[in-house]
């Protein structure tokens, strides 16, 4: 048996347009797994054929072993033992904070609901607000009263969606860091909705990266920051330089010079990415590169290049350096690779 949620080949669409292909994944009990894409690309339905809102056209949907979904079998959310937790909290709002924290927890005695609602209060620092209103509380204190709303009855999975998104960026940070501990200390199995690369690789221990209704790659968020499968992936984590070329005995020739291309045959057209502090600068009146402009942004300098070599169109490159590093406006610099920092991929035809 396997606890926690697998997704089986889950397809999915509406009115007969495919939105959801094929996918397949799992979520430990203790992991938090983020779907990450951008607008459209069916995060929230893949969640909604997890939580049982919708039932899924083709594969299933295995929940701590058991078949919920699949093989005409459809077990509704509300048997599945399932924890939510949306962009809109909707406390509701004619029950205090305890009374909605205690809703869901049906099978106990008051004494012992009303103990666990407080267990729940007291683990997301909101103890003292049990008999508040939700209209008293601010945006961040009712997502808290939501978490432990939603994890009172200790669910077997969590599913998020976009669960900051209402929230002002100093206040997101702090009740996503919140959520985060709160979730690990629980050991739930999470499933989590976003758009935001940096937020999932906040909250994940791995990612699956979704475009069109597919997985692209799902991994560590170190792995695909490091390893991206494809220039999608590793354009979507961050900044990337962009150069193309023709592969010539195994290598792409490029303003920076050769960049080995295994597994590339002779004359494919490649594009290498290549991010931006994977690009080191040294100082030298012969140099390749001249420096456009500097720009301080707090821990990091981004330089602005403009690259000429012989023969090959000049071009326009960021560099990321250490604050303090970034070489002065209109000096010659050489430009040194971090081939590790470098990436290069076929470009489809
Ligand atoms: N109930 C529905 N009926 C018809 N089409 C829908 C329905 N729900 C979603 N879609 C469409 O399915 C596709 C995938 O939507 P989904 O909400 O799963 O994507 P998403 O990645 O979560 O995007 P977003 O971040 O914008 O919510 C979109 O093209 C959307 O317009």
């Amino acid at each position: 048996m396997t606890d926690g949620l697998v997704l089986d080949s889950i397809g999915h669409d509406y009115d007969g347009v495919p939105v959801v292909k094929d996918v397949s994944l799992q979520v430990r009990p203790g992991e938090l797994v983020c779907l990450l894409g951008p607008s459209g690309c069916g995060k929230t339905t893949t969640l909604r054929v997890a939580a049982g809102l919708e039932a899924p056209r083709l594969g299933r949907v295995i929940l701590n072993g058991q078949l919920v979904s699949g093989g005409g079998v459809h077990l509704p959310p509300e048997l599945r033992h399932v924890g939510f937790l949306f962009q809109d909290y909707a406390l509701f709002p004619h029950l205090d904070v305890l009374g909605n924290v205690t809703f869901g927890l049906r099978s106990l005695s008051d004494a012992e609901r009303e103990a666990r609602a407080r267990q729940m209060l007291a683990q997301v620092g909101m103890e003292d607000y049990a008999r508040a209103w939700p209209h008293q509380l601010s945006g961040g204190q009712q997502q808290r009263v939501a978490l432990a709303r939603a994890l009172a009855p200790s669910p077997s999975l969590m599913l998020l969606d976009e669960p900051f998104s209402g929230l002002d960026k100093r206040l997101r940070d702090q009740v996503r860091d919140e959520t985060l501990h709160v979730l690990k200390s629980t050991r739930v199995a999470t499933l989590m909705v976003t758009h935001d690369p940096e937020e999932a690789m906040f909250m994940a221990d791995r990612i699956a990266v979704m475009r069109g209704g597919e997985i692209v790659q799902m991994a560590a968020p170190e792995e695909l920051y490091n390893q991206p499968r494809n220039a999608f992936v590793a354009s979507f984590f961050g900044e990337v330089n962009l150069l193309e070329g023709v592969v010539r005995q195994g290598n792409v020739a490029t303003a920076l010079g050769n960049f080995p291309a295994p597994g590339l045959g002779e004359g494919t057209r490649a594009e290498v990415l290549i991010r931006p502090e994977g690009l080191s600068l040294s100082p030298a009146p012969e140099g390749e590169a001249v420096v456009l402009t500097a720009r301080p942004l707090g821990r990091s300098s981004l330089v602005h290049l403009r690259v000429e070599r012989a023969g090959m169109a000049p071009c326009h490159l960021h560099s990321r350096l250490r604050s303090g590093t970034a070489p002065a406006e209109e000096q010659r610099v050489t430009i040194a690779v971090d081939a590790t920092k470098a990436f290069v991929y076929p470009i489809p035809e």
